[in-house]
């Protein structure tokens, strides 16, 4: 697997779903199920998108007391998917118990990371919630407990990778959304960057959703980003 992107598969329905997994190739992409898909259709789907050779990253951002988010994990981890993440400001206590809970399932436990500070926030955003630092010092705090705690990354904004590449070592992996082309619009996202700079800047994994799914063609969307990077790297 050399492609870097994790497309989030943000459609309405397993149909307009499917319209486009079945036209991508799983050495192009990993996939991302988030809560509207996967509330709407739940682990089976999951396990139908893994047969097709797709790796997966679950996305439910778990964030609730230390044991419910340690079983949640280990769930996660009996699917059999590829990442999944948890919220880092649910604390040390939280993130040490999801840990530790993949624990015995050794080498095919998924990956476990940690959202940092959400991309669609600003220091603005911040500062509502009682947060008077700004979005890199505040997910600079939470990226070293993550590390910490033994995750094995963080979900962050691309313009804090190269500072967290610095601090945190070359094998914690950097999972970045906010990504977008130039010509996408920004939607709710607020701390953004183009794919080409964000895999420049050290990026692991670039999670990028509506600038494909709400394209007119979504998997030529795909090809037409992937063009533009360096497939050699990752
Ligand atoms: O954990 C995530 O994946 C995530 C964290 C974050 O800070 N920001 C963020 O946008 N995401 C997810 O990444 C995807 C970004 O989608 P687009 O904004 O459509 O590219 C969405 O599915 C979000 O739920």
């Amino acid at each position: 697997m050399s492609s870097p992107i994790i497309v989030a598969v943000d459609f309405a329905d397993v149909k307009s779903a499917w319209n486009f997994i079945d036209r991508v190739d799983p050495k192009d992409c990993r996939l991302k199920i988030g809560k509207e898909l996967f509330t709407h259709a739940g682990p089976e789907f999951i396990k139908q998108i893994m047969n097709k050779g797709f790796e997966i990253f679950l996305d439910l951002k778990f964030h609730d007391i230390p044991n419910t988010v340690a079983k949640a994990v280990a769930v996660a981890a009996d699917l059999g998917v590829w990442m999944t993440n948890v919220h880092a400001s649910g604390g040390i206590r939280m993130m040490e118990a999801a840990k530790d809970a993949l624990y015995p399932y050794g080498k095919d436990a998924p990956l476990l990371i940690a959202v940092t500070v959400l991309t669609s926030m600003e220091a603005a955003d911040l500062k509502d919630i009682g947060i008077n630092v700004s979005p890199l010092e505040q997910a600079t705090k939470l990226a070293i407990l993550a590390k910490n705690c033994g995750l094995d990354g963080v979900v962050c904004s691309a313009k804090e990778v190269q500072s967290f590449r610095t601090r945190l070592g070359s094998n914690f992996k950097l999972v970045t959304p906010g990504i977008r082309p130039l010509g996408s619009g920004p939607d709710d996202q607020r701390r953004i960057m183009t794919p080409q700079r964000a895999q420049a800047a050290g990026s692991d994994y670039l999670v990028i959703g509506r600038p494909i799914t709400k394209a007119e063609d979504p998997a030529k969307a795909l090809q037409s980003i992937l063009s533009t990077l360096d497939l050699s790297k990752s």
